[in-house]
């Protein structure tokens, strides 16, 4: 068994002179979990159904679990599991009743009782699917994509309607999924979502990839430069530094001790993205890995 399960090199799809989709390239390993982030109309949906196999690409090569998705046929679909953006067209049944009309198409599916719990539906189990509310939908939706038990699974905006609470049940599903071995590829505008859930994330805009890595390295987010902040004379001061330990232990020298109200601050994963998609309509970082012409040495800033 291969231990890729998505290859994708120069993907594109058309829909008449909108380029939605413009040579995008991916490797997934088994396992993973992939976040895909991007502006509204980046391409990211599009990329996901050529992958999931509900939509021809014009262009490119993919193979998803070893095969082509482009003409894969129902068994390999069987090992898959898909949410997508649109809610799942389902009968006027129970919660319950539905998983269970669902994981009657898999060959080897999960408990239904247990995937209404894990969605955490169990307290409407008995409910009719037309009385829930969005959120609750949204749950169901998932539990319809994780009751064949897929080996991948494709999470279009999963937690779009979700209360707080129901977000971080959710992450911890999509976590414990992955521990067993699932890889997910999982859309996503809230970046904290991507934060708590990638292995690596991936940008697009305009139909290509811009950048692709951790959370916590994604656009040289790990060696850019820190703000350094405190307080001294009853003004705030904050520098911005390629060695934030050096400055604080000159700080500490300075104060004989505490540093007055000390911050360090590294950009988070949110000032990183909106930095790759520049401009606010997809534009295209200077270089390759997005980090742009930083320039290194200390820059005081306030
Ligand atoms: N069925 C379609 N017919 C015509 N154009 C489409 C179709 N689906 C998507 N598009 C266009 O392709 C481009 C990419 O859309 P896509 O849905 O892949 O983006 P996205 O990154 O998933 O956006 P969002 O974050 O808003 O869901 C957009 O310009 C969109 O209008």
């Amino acid at each position: 068994m291969s231990e890729t399960a998505i290859e994708a090199v120069g993907l594109r799809k058309r829909y008449g002179d909108d380029e939605a989709v413009a040579g995008v390239d991916l490797a997934v390993p088994r396992g993973e979990v992939l976040c895909l982030l991007g502006p509204n109309g980046a391409g990211k949906s599009t990329t996901v159904e050529i992958l999931g196999g509900f939509r021809l690409r014009d262009g490119g090569t993919a193979r998803v679990l070893g095969e082509d998705p482009g003409t894969a046929g129902r068994r390999w679909r069987s090992r898959l599991g898909v949410v997508w953006q649109g809610e799942a067209l389902v009968p006027r049944l129970t919660v319950r009743a539905v998983v269970r009309h669902f994981a009657g198409y898999y060959p080897q599916p999960r408990d239904p009782d247990a995937v209404v719990e894990m969605v955490g539906l169990g307290e409407r189990a008995r409910a009719r699917v037309t009385s829930l509310s969005g959120g609750q939908r949204r749950r169901l939706d998932v539990a319809l994509g994780i009751v064949g038990r897929p080996e991948l699974l494709f999470l279009d905006e999963p937690t779009t309607g979700f209360d707080p609470r129901a977000r971080r049940d959710f992450w911890s599903l999509v976590g414990g999924l992955a521990r067993g071995g699932t890889t997910v590829v999982l859309t996503t505008h809230h970046l904290e979502e991507a934060e708590a859930l990638a292995d690596r994330v991936c940008v697009i805009a305009r139909g290509r990839v811009r950048a692709l890595g951790s959370p916590s390295t994604l656009g040289g987010r790990a060696s850019a430069r820190a703000t350094v902040g405190w307080t001294a004379d009853g003004r705030r001061r904050e520098v911005r530094t390629d060695e934030p330990t050096r400055l604080v232990g000159e700080l500490t020298t300075l104060f004989s001790g505490e540093i007055p109200e000390l911050s360090v601050h590294r950009p988070t994963l949110e000032e990183v993205y909106l930095d790759l998609i520049g401009d606010g309509h997809g534009g295209v970082p200077d270089s390759p890995d997005g980090r742009g012409a930083r320039r290194a040495g200390t820059e005081a800033t306030a």
